[in-house]
C-alpha cells in the first residue's frame, strides 16, 4: 500500500510531487533540490554546498521516518553539468564513508530552478 510522506523538516515540493513514498519495504524520496526548508535555492553556493544540501535534505525526510542515510540503498544524482562530478562526488562522500549505497550520476544539463545538483534516494525501511 502507497503512503506519501511529507515533513517540515524538508523543504516542501516545488511542484506536483511528494517529499517521498513508501510501500512499507521501501523509502523513495522524490529529487532534493538544494532547497532550504525556507524554499531558499542555494543556486548561488558552490556545487559542494549544493550536494551537502540536497544530501540534507534526503537525511530530513528518512529521519522523519525514523531511519538515516545508512537505510539508503541507491541514490541517483543528477549534475547540471558533468564536469562538476570530482567536487560533487569528494562533498558526497562526507554523507556515505563506509559501505556506500549503489549509485547513479548523470549529467542531465539542465535541473529545475537552475540548480546545479538534485539527489533522489531508496531506502530500506525493513
Ligand atoms: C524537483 C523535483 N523533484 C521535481 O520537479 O520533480
Amino acid at each position: 500500500m502507497k503512503r506519501t510522506i511529507s515533513t517540515d523538516d524538508a523543504p516542501a515540493a516545488v511542484g506536483a510531487y511528494s517529499q517521498a513514498t513508501t510501500n512499507g519495504s521501501l523509502l523513495i524520496t522524490a529529487g532534493q533540490l538544494p532547497l532550504t526548508t525556507d524554499g531558499e535555492l542555494l543556486d548561488d553556493e558552490s556545487v559542494a554546498d549544493q550536494t551537502r544540501q540536497c544530501l540534507r535534505n534526503v537525511e530530513a525526510i528518512l529521519e522523519s521516518e525514523g531511519l538515516s542515510l545508512s537505510d539508503v540503498l541507491k541514490t541517483t544524482v543528477f549534475l547540471d553539468d558533468i564536469d562538476d562530478f570530482d567536487e560533487f562526488n569528494e562533498a558526497y562522500s562526507e554523507f556515505f564513508d563506509a559501505e556506500p549505497p549503489a549509485r547513479s550520476a548523470v549529467g542531465a544539463g539542465a535541473i529545475p530552478k537552475g540548480a546545479a545538483v538534485e539527489i533522489e534516494a531508496i531506502a530500506t525501511t525493513e
